[in-house]
């Protein structure tokens, strides 16, 4: 589904790579957390996964089509099938949560229908139907500027699946979150991934998290992987290894609310 080739970032004026000889094969159903310390290049390779970041060299290919090769018109057809959640949710803070929803549906639109923000009955009703399952069903009419974090997550990942996605990015969706609504989000995360048969691909710094949630864990240090397994396989070792400090302490599991 996604192919990852020998894949190397470099920043313009950097002095080394972001990423370095990536190579991976993704498929439907995973469910992959990325780890790695800061700077570790996560946040660019899920950007090289929509294309937001170009290859320095190698390539990606969704569906075996190689992205760098695409006109913009096809590109954009990709991208509206990759979601994308965010550590600062980028909404609207003062339009309601199903004006933020709906604006995942204008990479099928055109723009003209955009700017004077007409949306037909069909795309009010999927955009109820993503409200709903992301459990603010009563909360459609409210501003987005209104609601705790974790609302606005649940929010981003709404307007994510608006977009009728096969893969979902997530760029450190909890990051901005306390553990216990962290949890919780993994948990929507995880729901979705399996209703919707997604293939979802998040950056994720509390490794508890990626263990208990992630069918597949990859790991990156200095642009290059040094982990690619289950979560089982993480081990201690592992740990040290990624973040060049020993595990502090186990984390107990977060309470439900
Ligand atoms: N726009 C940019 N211009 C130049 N260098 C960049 C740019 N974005 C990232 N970098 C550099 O590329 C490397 C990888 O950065 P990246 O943001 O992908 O790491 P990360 O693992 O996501 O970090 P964090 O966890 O802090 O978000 C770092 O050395 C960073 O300084």
């Amino acid at each position: 589904m996604l192919e990852i080739k020998d894949l190397s970032v470099r920043y313009p004026g950097g002095d080394q790579n972001a990423l370095t000889d990536i190579d991976l094969s993704l498929s439907q159903g995973d469910f992959v957390c990325i780890l790695g310390k800061s700077g570790s290049g996560k946040s660019t390779l899920i950007r090289s996964i929509n294309s937001l970041q170009k290859p320095t060299a190698g390539e990606v290919f969704w569906q075996n089509q190689q992205l760098s090769a695409l006109s913009e018109e096809e590109l954009r057809k990709v991208r509206r099938q990759m979601g994308m959640i965010f550590q600062h949710f980028n909404l609207i803070p003062r339009l309601t949560v199903m004006q933020n929803v709906l604006t995942g549906s204008f990479g099928y639109r055109n723009s003209l229908k955009n700017l004077i923000g007409l949306f037909t009955k069909e795309e009010k009703q999927e955009a109820h139907q993503v409200i709903a399952d992301v459990g603010l069903e009563n909360m459609a009419d409210r501003r987005v500027e209104l609601l705790s974090g974790g609302q606005k997550q649940r929010v981003g990942i709404a307007r994510a699946l608006l977009q009728r996605p096969q893969v979902m990015l997530g760029d450190e969706p909890v990051s901005s979150l306390d553990p216990g609504t962290s949890n919780h989000i993994f948990s929507l995360l995880q729901q979705m991934h399996q209703t919707y048969h997604l293939l979802s691909i998040i950056n994720v710094h509390d490794v508890e998290l990626a263990k208990r949630y992630a069918t597949r864990i990859i790991a990156l240090k200095e642009g290059k992987i040094i982990f690619d397994g289950p979560p089982d396989q993480f081990t201690a070792k592992q740990f040290e290894e990624t973040y060049d400090s020993r595990q502090a302490m186990v984390q107990k599991e977060p309470a439900t609310n």
